[in-house]
């Protein structure tokens, strides 16, 4: 039996002013799975996290498309593009929660960690003081604060950088929401700690069954954290399925051309190599494939002259004229040699 779905991203584009910065993204987040939006920087994964929030900043907006957040036996799910801002205030941090790269900008520096997680108990849940502060200290424990009790009320400067991330993932969890939407969460941090914020993150999302939306341009983050994986380029989503499929049979020569460049040698043994070229610009869209100028496989006919689809085949889609053919011939795949 497949999880519920706790997310439906439909038709998404955004737009700043006349740019089109997002172009027609559509997902799933079922409770207790974990999607990974990958991509360079710059391929509009942000925007699409903000979005589903209503935090897109000033001058950018959804121009289409829909972000309906389900609850089981709801018929009507809440639209989050059309809902009005006081209705996203109600779901932020209590039905949806978001983790940025930068846990100073969700914590306030003048007033104490447990103070600022009891606070979100008791707007959200209408708990009384005693009790929420009391929560608030429970939580700081379960994501791993030592000497809970005293932390509490110490200030955020007084915290390192994981530590504050951990606290940021205490408010963010307080009231169990249905999907965390975690944005480069570790990018910011020692690699020792990020892979101790990721253990937490994929922890709490397994012990709340949370959806999560993990966005990261690093690859290596996403195996052994996320189960599904969505690659965008260029504000499009160019290939999308389960990671373990993905990483081993990658059907988008952008995909294979990520993988390739991995430090963490997702195509193992093999020495990482740079993705050459650069990301067209927004406002300036060739008039086929965006990745064709970078590609190794573009051909001018099938690749340069008409928008390609996204094809969808069972729970893999791609958006590659070549891709059945290029698969077909094992050309997107880990070369059998590994260089020493
Ligand atoms: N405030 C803004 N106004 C207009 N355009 C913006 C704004 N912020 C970002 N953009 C543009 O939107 C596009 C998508 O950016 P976005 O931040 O979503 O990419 P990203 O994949 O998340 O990259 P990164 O990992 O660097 O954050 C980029 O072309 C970027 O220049």
């Amino acid at each position: 039996m497949t999880a519920e779905q706790v997310l439906e991203v439909d038709g998404l584009s955004i737009a700043a002013g006349p740019v089109p910065l997002v172009h027609d993204v559509s997902f799933r987040l079922r409770a207790g799975e974990a999607l990974a939006l990958v991509g360079e920087s710059g391929s509009g994964k942000s925007m699409t996290a903000l979005a589903l929030l209503g935090l897109l900043p000033r001058g950018v907006a959804v121009t289409a498309g829909s972000v309906r957040l389900l609850e089981p036996g709801d018929p009507s799910p809440l639209d989050l593009v059309t809902a009005g801002s006081r209705t996203l205030a109600d779901v932020r941090g209590r039905r949806v929660a978001m983790v940025f790269q930068d846990p100073m900008a969700s914590l306030n520096p003048s007033i104490t960690v447990g103070e600022q997680i009891a606070e979100v108990l008791r707007r959200h849940l209408g708990m009384g003081r005693a009790p929420a502060a009391r929560q608030a200290v429970d939580l700081l424990g379960a994501v791993g604060i030592k000497e809970p009790g005293r932390r509490a009320g110490d200030h955020p400067h007084t915290f390192s950088g994981g530590m504050r991330q951990r606290a940021v993932i205490a408010m963010a969890l307080a009231c169990e929401p249905a999907v965390l939407i975690a944005d480069e969460p570790t990018t910011a941090l020692d690699v020792t700690i990020q892979a101790q914020i990721l253990d937490l993150l994929v922890r709490m999302q397994d012990e709340l069954g949370m959806a999560m939306l993990l966005v990261t341009h690093d690859l290596g983050v996403v195996a052994g954290t996320c189960h599904r994986l969505a690659v965008m380029y260029a504000g499009r989503l160019v290939e999308a399925g389960a990671v373990g499929e993905v990483f081993d049979d990658p059907a988008h020569p952008y995909t294979s051309a990520l993988l390739a460049a991995a430090p963490e040698n997702a195509m193992r043994g093999r020495k990482p190599q740079a993705i050459l070229g650069t990301v067209p610009a927004p406002g300036e869209p060739p008039p086929g494939c965006a990745f064709s100028s970078r590609c190794a496989h573009a051909l001018p006919d099938a690749c340069d002259t008409a928008p390609i689809e996204l094809v969808r085949s069972g729970s893999r889609s791609v958006r590659c004229a070549r891709s059945a053919e290029l698969r077909e011939l094992q050309e997107l795949r880990e070369p059998a040699e590994a260089t020493p």
